[in-house]
């Protein structure tokens, strides 16, 4: 890729998903920059909420958790935890929620809590915090990571956040009325579940991805669309506007990166 890095092509591919008119749970990490650049772009009118109860933030700069004052003070009102959780979320009043992972198997299973084995873990990671009520109560789950064989695994160490479990109609043999996962964004490429497996299929790749590229960078047999497009370039406003955003939000955190 030239004139921009992977990282950048992720997080605006990310940004282009959401509509003007989605209400989006956002997910700390990587989908607070993407939702951000989309409110700063094509999405102005965007209601993006976080799970500290912030409705309708509108932050200048990222914030480092849930809990930056930042939130609350950029949006439209502030609801309290249990009000977000049981009217808001589970209430069926969000339309899309984004989440990041460390590791997703195949059906968009998501495990943000132990690498290893649970009670002797090589790596302890952050847990789900509201991810597994986001996962089934949004009307749609997207995705956002990059690519890696101990990122996309064959089978996930912890289920964390429910995607497709075992795939084809495993969410409505749950019980689950919303639909899950339906978009994965990585660094290399764009992802959409099979109609009928729920399987992760490769739909489009970035621009000068091969892929090669995709399969060594993913611990299971990649499926590619039939009709594999090329993820357009970022436009200059994209660019533009992501980097200025991570420049405000370097400088106010004293130079500490924010995903
Ligand atoms: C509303 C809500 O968001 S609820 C909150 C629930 N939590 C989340 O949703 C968190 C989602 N994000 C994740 O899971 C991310 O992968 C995180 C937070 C674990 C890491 O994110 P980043 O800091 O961007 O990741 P990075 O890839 O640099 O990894 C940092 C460290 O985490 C560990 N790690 C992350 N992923 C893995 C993995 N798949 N296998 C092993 N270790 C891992 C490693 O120690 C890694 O350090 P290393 O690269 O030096 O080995
Ligand atoms: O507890 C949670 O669900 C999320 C926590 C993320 C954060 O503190 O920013």
């Amino acid at each position: 890729m030239t004139g921009f890095t992977s990282d950048e092509m992720m997080t605006i591919a990310a940004a282009r998903a959401l509509k003007n008119d989605d209400v989006c749970f956002v997910g700390i990490g990587a989908p607070s920059a993407a939702c951000n650049v989309a409110r700063l772009t094509h999405a102005p009118d965007i209601t993006l909420i976080y799970e500290s109860g912030t409705i309708g933030t509108a932050p200048e700069v990222l914030p480092l958790s849930i809990g930056d004052g930042e939130l609350c003070e950029t949006a439209v009102t502030t609801v309290s935890v249990p009000e977000m959780f049981r009217y808001w979320l589970q209430g069926g009043r969000i339309s899309v929620g984004f989440l990041g992972a460390a590791q997703l198997d195949r059906f968009g299973n998501i495990n943000t809590t132990v690498i290893g084995d649970y009670h002797q873990p090589k790596v302890r990671l952050p847990g789900g915090g509201g991810a597994p009520e986001i996962a089934s109560s949004c009307g749609e789950i997207f995705i956002t990571m990059k690519q890696s064989k101990r990122g996309l695994v064959d089978k996930i160490d912890f289920f964390t956040s429910f995607g497709h479990g075992e795939g084809g109609h495993a969410r409505e043999r749950l019980g689950l009325r919303t639909k899950g996962p339906t978009l994965l964004i990585t660094d290399l490429a764009i992802w959409k579940p099979d109609p009928e497996t729920k399987e992760f299929t490769v739909t489009s790749l970035h621009p000068g991805v091969t892929r090669e590229a995709v399969q060594e960078t993913c611990g299971w047999q990649v499926r590619f669309a039939a009709g594999l497009t090329e993820t357009p370039a970022p436009t200059a406003l994209e660019l533009d506007t992501l980097r200025a955003l991570k420049a405000r939000t370097a400088a106010a955190h004293g130079g500490q990166e924010v995903a």
